[in-house]
C-alpha cells in the first residue's frame, strides 16, 4: 500500500525578494504555501552563497509560524545543522556526502528536536541511503544540480522518484518524499503520480506575479488526480 502523505507545497524563498524577506515570506504563506523551503548555500559545497541561521531566526522573530524546512547545501554539516535547530528550523535536510558520519548527523538533528532528511543529487543512487530508511523523516530528491534556482527539471529523475516511492512503501514508515528543482504547474501532476508528496518550488511561484493563483493551480493539478 502506498504510504504517500497529503500534498505539501513548499515555496523556496531563494526566489523571494531578499530586501523584503519577512513580508514576501508571509505573502507566499498567505497565498497557500504550506512550508517555507530555506536554501542554505555556503559557496563551498555549492558555487553560490545565500543565508544562515540568523536569517531563519529573523523570520521567526518577524512572526513566521509555518514549518521552516532547511535545505543545507553546506560542508561540513553538523555545526550548522545544530545552529539551525536553535534558530527555529522545523526540518533539516543535508547532502550525505557533505558529512563524514551520516548516521551521527541524523541523530544530532533529531535529538535537537527537528525532522531529519537526506538530499540526493540527481545522479546519486538511492541505494546509498538504504541503511537510513528506518531513521529519516524525509528524502529530498534534487531534480536539478544544487546551487541555483530557475533551472530546468532533469527528466531522468522521474524514474528515480518512482523507485523511491516503492522503497518508502516497503518500509511501512511515513517518510516524506520531496522533489526540489524545476517544479511548476505543468509537471507537478506527473510528480504527484510518480509518488512525491512534498513539492519545493521557487521561481515558478515567485516569478509568477500571482502567488495565490499559481499555488491554487498546483493544488488543482494534484487534486484532479486524487
Ligand atoms: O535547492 C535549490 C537549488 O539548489 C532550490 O530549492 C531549487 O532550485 C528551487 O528553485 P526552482 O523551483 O526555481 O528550481
Ligand atoms: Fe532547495
Amino acid at each position: 500500500m502506498s504510504m504517500k502523505q497529503s500534498a505539501v507545497i513548499a515555496p523556496s524563498i531563494l526566489s523571494a525578494d531578499f530586501a523584503r524577506l519577512g513580508e514576501d515570506t508571509q505573502a507566499v504563506l498567505d497565498a497557500g504555501g504550506d512550508w517555507v523551503h530555506f536554501d542554505v548555500m555556503d559557496n563551498h559545497y555549492v558555487p553560490n552563497l545565500t543565508f544562515g541561521p540568523m536569517i531563519c531566526k529573523a523570520l521567526r522573530n518577524y512572526g513566521i509560524t509555518a514549518p521552516i524546512d532547511v535545505h543545507l547545501m553546506v560542508e561540513p554539516v553538523d555545526e550548522l545543522a545544530l545552529a539551525f535547530a536553535g534558530a527555529g528550523a522545523s526540518g533539516i535536510s543535508f547532502h550525505p556526502e557533505a558529512t563524514r558520519h551520516v548516521d551521527r548527523t541524523i541523530s544530532l538533528i533529531k535529538e535537537a528536536g527537528c525532522k531529519a532528511g537526506v538530499v540526493l543529487n540527481p545522479a546519486t543512487p538511492l541505494d546509498s541511503i538504504s541503511c537510513l530508511l528506518g531513521k529519516i523523516d524525509m528524502i529530498l530528491l534534487m531534480s536539478v544540480n544544487p546551487g541555483f534556482g530557475g533551472q530546468k527539471f532533469i527528466p531522468y529523475v522521474m524514474d528515480k522518484i518512482r523507485q523511491a516511492r516503492a522503497i518508502i512503501d516497503d518500509t511501512g514508515r511515513d517518510v516524506r518524499l520531496q522533489v526540489d528543482g524545476g517544479v511548476d504547474v505543468d509537471n507537478i501532476g506527473e510528480l504527484w503520480e510518480a509518488g512525491c508528496d512534498t513539492f519545493v518550488s521557487g521561481s515558478a511561484i515567485f516569478g509568477s506575479g500571482d502567488y495565490a493563483r499559481t499555488i491554487a493551480r498546483m493544488n488543482a493539478e494534484i487534486d484532479s488526480l486524487g
